[in-house]
């Protein structure tokens, strides 16, 4: 059997090194049409940073994993073709900040009806809005030249930072497909790839909506947590109550569980907004605003929470950062990647940038490039490929990156730990507090240091969502 993934990127790429290590009876080509992307998967600086990723594909790459530009050749000789290309958030016409752009699919799909020559599975492995698989039905019968095509949805629910733990054992794996014998004979084609290391229980077969809905419901359930937790955290600042000690109690309902009860300075990454935002379109293109308007809040805490850190900051601060220095820990969205799509740091140093502060980040996976692209880039521009991406000629002056954290803080008025390294947990902080400015601030967005311990050094700590520093308490949290 051979299998095709259009798409070398955060999915495509682990999602088929992990096919390949457990099925070496399978041939696995992964393709993209971005040149430097396929060449970095062909060398030893891979395109991604995942812990694990390196030594799963140095095991299968050149035995039964490829990495090609040849789109064509790979889709036309495969069986099954996985379409793992980018879904961004539409940024202009019809859905405009809400609704998926279908051009990459789209396009995709085109050129698997142009290209096959035998029948074929394609599998929507790319988050899209529900009912896609009908459009994408109608390409490709459309442009068939009498070639079957049977579709069907395989989400992904990998997380970034744990993507190949999380494929060697998933909690389950979901396909739909439609309901009749040639859609049930591609999952059960699809079935016997993932049984190959998933046990059978976890891989579960649904109709092809409720496949795709599950994806979409499944970030927005995920990104509720974290923006019920962080509405909380605001509570608890007000109130005097610890938002760990809250979420712990509340978590220790088996009913609710422990897990993803984290207050941060708010989410990011590539999905949970996008997905949300497709979401809340959906609703309303069905005629049910009241749905889309409780989805909808969701992103709104969350903006709330970034807006409400950075103003933490400036009235901490004497109600100014113009001209003052201020250390940025961590930019990528959260720790063990280099993924700094949709990341807070983007909205905090912009926030900052906006009270005329000078910036000084340090992120140990994200160069400066990448944050120059970031902070000047247009909302919802990163999501398109990297070759398409408007270059900016503009760079931001008033921000430097630097390769340490030291240098990083040095002279620096404050700190905002803003991703959760576990490196900045044992920085030393009687060194760094002795090279600042003072007063010195720690403002901590993902609650990692032990703010007592840096109030004895003489700190002025900010952690979300904990009872304030005296500093802190009669100063307007929200300007
Ligand atoms: N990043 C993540 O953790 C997860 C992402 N997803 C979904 O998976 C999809 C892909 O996401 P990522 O891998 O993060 O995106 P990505 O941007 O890292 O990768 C997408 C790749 O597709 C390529 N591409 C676009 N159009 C193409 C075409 N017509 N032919 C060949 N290659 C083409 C791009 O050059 C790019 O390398 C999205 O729909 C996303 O919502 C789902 C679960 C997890
Ligand atoms: O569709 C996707 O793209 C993926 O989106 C998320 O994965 P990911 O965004 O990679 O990472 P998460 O671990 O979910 O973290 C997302 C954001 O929420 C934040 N977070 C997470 C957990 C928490 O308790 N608190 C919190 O603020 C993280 O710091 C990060 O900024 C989902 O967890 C995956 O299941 C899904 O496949």
């Amino acid at each position: 059997m051979k299998i095709c993934c259009i798409g070398a990127g955060y999915v495509g790429g682990p999602t088929m090194a992990v096919i390949a290590i457990k099925c070496p009876d399978i041939e696995v080509a992964v393709v993209d049409i971005s040149v430097p992307r396929i060449a970095a998967w062909n060398s030893d600086q891979l395109p991604i940073y995942e812990p694990g990723l390196d030594g799963v594909v140095k095991e299968c790459r050149g035995r039964n994993l490829f990495f090609s530009t040849d789109v064509e050749k790979h889709v036309r000789e495969a069986d099954i073709v996985f379409v793992s290309v980018n879904t961004p958030t539409k940024t202009r016409g019809l859905g405009a900040g809400k609704a998926a752009d279908l051009t990459y699919w789209e396009s995709a799909a085109r050129m698997i009806a142009d290209v096959s020559k035998s029948d074929k599975i394609v599998v929507e492995k790319s988050t899209v809005p529900v009912k896609t698989a009908e459009a994408i039905e109608k390409i490709l019968t459309h442009n068939s030249k009498g070639i079957k095509f049977q579709i069907l949805s395989n989400p992904e629910f990998l997380a970034e930072g744990t993507a190949i733990q999380d494929l060697f054992n998933p909690d389950r794996v979901l396909i739909g497909g439609r309901e009749t014998p040639e859609g049930n004979k591609a999952v059960q084609a699809l079935k016997e790839v993932y049984a190959h290391w998933v046990p059978e229980e976890r891989i579960l077969t649904t109709n092809l909506w409720s496949a795709e809905l599950s994806k979409l419901a499944a970030n927005a359930f995920l990104a509720q947590r974290i923006s019920s937790v962080n509405a909380m955290s605001a509570l608890c600042e007000a109130t005097g109550a610890d938002v760990t000690q809250v979420s712990y109690a509340v978590g220790k309902d088996t009913r609710i569980g422990p897990k993803f009860l984290n207050a941060s300075v708010g989410f990011g990454g590539s999905c949970f907004q996008k997905d949300i935002l497709n979401l809340v379109y959906i609703c309303e293109c069905n005629g049910l605003p009241e749905v889309a308007e409780y989805w909808k809040q969701v992103i709104k805490i969350n903006d709330y929470q970034k807006n409400r850190f950075v103003n933490r900051v400036v009235s901490s601060m004497f109600n100014t950062v113009s001209n003052k220095k201020i250390a940025i820990l961590g930019f990528a969205f959260k720790k063990d990647t280099g993924d700094t799509r949709e990341t807070p740091a983007i909205d905090v140093c912009k926030g900052l940038l906006g009270d005329k502060a000078r910036l000084s980040i340090y992120d140990p996976q994200v160069t400066e490039d990448q944050v120059q692209r970031d902070l000047s880039m247009n909302k919802f521009d990163w999501d398109h490929p990297l070759h398409l991406q408007p270059m900016s000629p503009t760079t931001v002056k008033q921000v430097s990156c630097v390769w340490d954290a030291y240098e990083a803080t040095k002279d620096a008025h404050g700190i905002c730990i803003l991703t959760e390294w576990d490196e900045f947990k044992k920085l030393d902080f009687k060194r760094i507090y002795d090279n600042m400015q003072k007063p010195a601030f720690v403002f901590d967005g993902r609650n990692i240091v032990n703010a007592d311990e840096l109030r004895e050094i003489g700190f002025i700590v900010y952690s979300i969502g904990k009872p304030l520093d005296p500093w802190l308490k009669d100063l307007p949290a929200v300007a």
